[in-house]
């Protein structure tokens, strides 16, 4: 994985963390104190001394945190109730210390007992949830909730409680926060639904865990993000000639769909590949010829004809599905990418054709394992093809449910939607959330579609062209803004890498205004 990609670490991995902290010598309570000087930080970051401050603390470490955080937040000022759910005498080690440095009263939780709060810390559960909220610790997300519906500020301690941080989810009923205070990386709960809907702003705070221990924790899902988009989008070579920047082919559908061909090869284009050819059908060549000027066409009818033009290795990478049409005609297009030797894209109507009987494209996939190929399926798409596999029906995330189609695949899977997910066969995954709500429009897919066999066909790894993609045509579609259509986004290409590599660079729109 491109080295600077920010990493997401699961509860298990930031424990392990923790861990290797303390054991390389600071000690947890250090770590606790650092945390909860975070959240106090956060919270007089907004809030002025005098604000009354409602601590809610659970039985575990996250609960510690609240202790730290509201004695601090004493000292500067706050009026600060601190509300326990759960016993005093439980509490254990870290938390049991932080708890005897607070010199205030420990006020057993109920709901009531955040009326007039300016502010709440959600301190009852951070990492250490691990079952369905019940009881009184419901009632009190409950009523956090309740408060922030009366104008109180909201600020969780890691996570909002109730929420998975592994997986996202809500584990019965979850608090939903103003700011959430995590601490050392983010965790894949925070970014993947629902539980990115419920943590509000995220500050991801330094407690002095070195990022040395990274090497030994190895975690294996990062955030997409502009580094890695980055280090993964191949520069071009100075030296370099249209033939070294690769040639993607993209396989059009009949006369009346060549639409969406047509957007995935302007944004093959776009991407970087240096030739992009359109295999359409006969009878389609006229339209796709005098659509597309850039790009070059070629009659290519049916499997066998493809299989013959994929031979030639001057064509690096395939991108078939768009506007290709459901059935057997595109069931063996698909098989015949896949028995060659290059990059291969399947989206759409490349996957709806397998849908319900898949073994025949998981076999043609397995026995090209390790070759580039990837898999771009939406929700339905995803589950038509992999829902029938007990591994993805009890995975309990997105995330872990990409990566054990990725598996079955033997390919780079990528799931799109708002919480767009990417994994690779060897359980490498990314999330990628650099995506308007604009973006969701007809065609974008099919641009998406291009950028990553542009990509591929630029030399850059399957998993690597498929998450910088999900990222660019995020940046695209925040370029151009609402109002967007599908033929934008490639237009806005331009200046997403213009911006990439030179930071400096000024948006579009600015440099459009010209001198004054
Ligand atoms: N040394 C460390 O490990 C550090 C941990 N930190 C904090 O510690 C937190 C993790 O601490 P813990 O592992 O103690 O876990 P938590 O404090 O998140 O929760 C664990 C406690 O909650 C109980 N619990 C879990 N689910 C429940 C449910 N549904 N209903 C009722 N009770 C439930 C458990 O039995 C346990 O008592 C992190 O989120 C972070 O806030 C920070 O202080 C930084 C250092
Ligand atoms: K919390």
């Amino acid at each position: 994985m491109p080295a600077a990609a920010s990493a997401l670490l699961t509860t298990v991995e930031m424990g392990e963390a923790d861990r290797l902290t303390i054991a390389s010598g600071t000690p947890g309570i250090v770590l606790m104190e650092n945390a909860g000087r975070a959240v106090a930080d956060a919270v007089a970051r907004r809030d002025p001394p005098g604000s009354r401050v409602a601590v809610v603390a659970g039985p575990g470490n996250n609960g510690g945190d609240g202790f730290v955080a509201a004695r601090l937040l004493a000292e500067r000022g706050f009026r600060v109730t601190l509300l326990l759910v759960g016993s005093p005498d439980r509490l254990k080690g870290d938390a049991a210390a932080a708890a005897a440095r607070w010199t205030g009263p420990v006020v057993p939780a109920a709901p009531e007992a955040l009326a007039g709060a300016h502010v709440v810390v959600d301190a009852l559960f951070g990492a250490g949830l691990d079952r369905p909220v019940e009881g009184l610790p419901r009632a009190m997300i409950e009523a956090m909730n309740a408060a922030a519906g009366q104008g109180a500020r909201v600020v969780a301690v890691d996570l909002p409680s109730g929420i998975n941080g592994t997986t996202g989810a809500v584990m019965g009923v979850a608090v939903t926060a103003e700011e959430s205070v995590t601490f050392f990386r983010g965790k894949p709960g925070h970014w993947l639904l629902p539980g990115r809907l419920h943590r509000g702003r995220l500050t991801v705070a330094d407690i002095g865990i070195p990022d040395a221990v990274l090497a030994t924790v190895r975690p294996r899902c990062v955030l997409v993000d502009a580094d890695f988009a980055r280090e993964a989008v191949p520069v071009p070579r100075l030296a370099g000639h249209k033939y070294s920047r690769g040639h993607a082919v993209v396989v059009s559908g009949g006369a009346s769909t060549t639409g969406a061909a047509r957007l995935a090869a302007r944004a093959a284009l776009r991407a970087g590949a240096g030739l992009v050819t359109l295999a359409s059908p006969p009878d389609a060549m006229a339209v796709v010829a005098a659509a597309s000027l850039a790009v070059m066409v070629r009659a290519v009818d049916g499997a066998a004809a493809l299989a013959d033009l994929l031979a030639d290795a001057r064509f690096n990478a395939v991108a078939l599905g768009p506007g290709l049409g459901v059935g057997a005609a595109t069931r063996d297009l698909v098989l015949a990418a896949l028995a060659g030797p290059r990059a291969v894209v399947l989206d759409a109507d490349a996957l709806t054709s397998f849908s319900g009987a898949p073994e025949d494209l998981f076999a043609a996939l397995r026995k090209r394992a390790g070759q580039a190929t990837v898999l771009t399926p939406h929700d339905g798409e995803f589950s038509r093809l992999f829902g029938h596999l007990d591994a993805v029906r009890e995975a309990p995330s997105k995330l872990d449910r990409t990566r054990a189609a990725a598996r079955a695949a033997a390919a780079v899977v990528l799931c799109k939607g708002a919480d767009t997910v990417i994994a690779d066969l060897d359980g490498r995954a990314a999330i990628n959330t650099n995506a308007p709500a604009h973006l969701a429009t007809a065609g974008a897919g099919d641009v998406l579609t291009g950028i990553i066999a542009g990509l591929c066909a630029q030399g850059a790894g399957a998993f690597e062209a498929a998450a910088a993609a999900a990222w660019l045509h995020g940046a695209a579609a925040t370029e151009v803004g609402p109002g967007l259509i599908a033929e934008d986004l490639s237009e806005a290409m331009p200046s997403v890498y213009a911006r990439l590599f030179d930071p400096l660079a000024a948006p579009r729109a600015a440099r459009a205004g010209g001198l004054r």
